[in-house]
């Protein structure tokens, strides 16, 4: 696994380095001792499995306030995804700017995103399976977003949009008032 840092401090794109011999290719998706230089004690609390249907499909933007602020360990397991990643740590340099790349089951990359950013995808195929480790179980009490066509971030989302979910579609849009997450 190699570790490769983001404009966004904290944020990292992963490559993986399978192995493949006649049989077929080996991956290692986690492993606390390479990911040393990125976090101490990472530890892995849900394994998640997000699978979507429809090109153009948007789920996001999605995040877990204190004290269920978590970390997210992402790789496309089927299809292509367009990867969106938010900071919204309070005080941060880079408050509300975004990164995206592309994650897909052909290009052995996972993202690691921490504490204090949103995230959000949209599916570049029809069928999209993500798997997510996540450092803190779901807690609804705890779950916010924003828009994901919030012009306050202005994300260039390569597809028209085909499908949200109705919570996506009702979250509000950033104001003056929002100071970001406070970790
Ligand atoms: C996130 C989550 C949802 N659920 C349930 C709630 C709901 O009935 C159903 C679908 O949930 P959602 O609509 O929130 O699924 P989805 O919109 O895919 O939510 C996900 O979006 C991406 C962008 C993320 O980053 C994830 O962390 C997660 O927030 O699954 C769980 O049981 N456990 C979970 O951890």
């Amino acid at each position: 696994m190699n570790l490769h840092p983001t404009p966004l401090a904290g944020l990292y794109e992963i490559r993986h380095t399978p192995v493949g011999d006649t049989r077929g290719r080996f991956t290692r998706l986690f492993c606390e001792q390479e990911l040393l230089p990125l976090r101490q004690n990472l530890h892995f609390t849900q394994i998640n499995l997000s699978e979507t249907r429809g090109r153009g499909t948007v789920r996001g933007l999605h995040y877990q306030i204190p004290p269920a602020a978590e970390a997210k360990l992402i790789r496309c397991l089927h299809g292509r995804v367009f990867d969106v990643a938010v900071d919204l740590r309070e005080g941060s340099p880079t408050f509300l700017q975004w990164h995206a790349m592309e994650l897909a089951e052909d290009n052995d990359r996972a993202v690691f995103i921490p504490e204090g950013f949103a995230h959000g995808f949209q599916a570049l195929t029809d069928e999209v399976h993500l798997l997510y480790m996540h450092t803190a179980p779901w807690t609804p009490a705890c779950e916010a977003g924003l828009r994901y066509d919030d012009p306050r971030l202005g994300i260039a989302w390569p597809q028209s949009v085909t499908a949200l979910s109705d919570r996506d579609r009702g979250y509000a849009l950033i104001d003056d008032t929002f100071a970001g997450v406070l970790l």
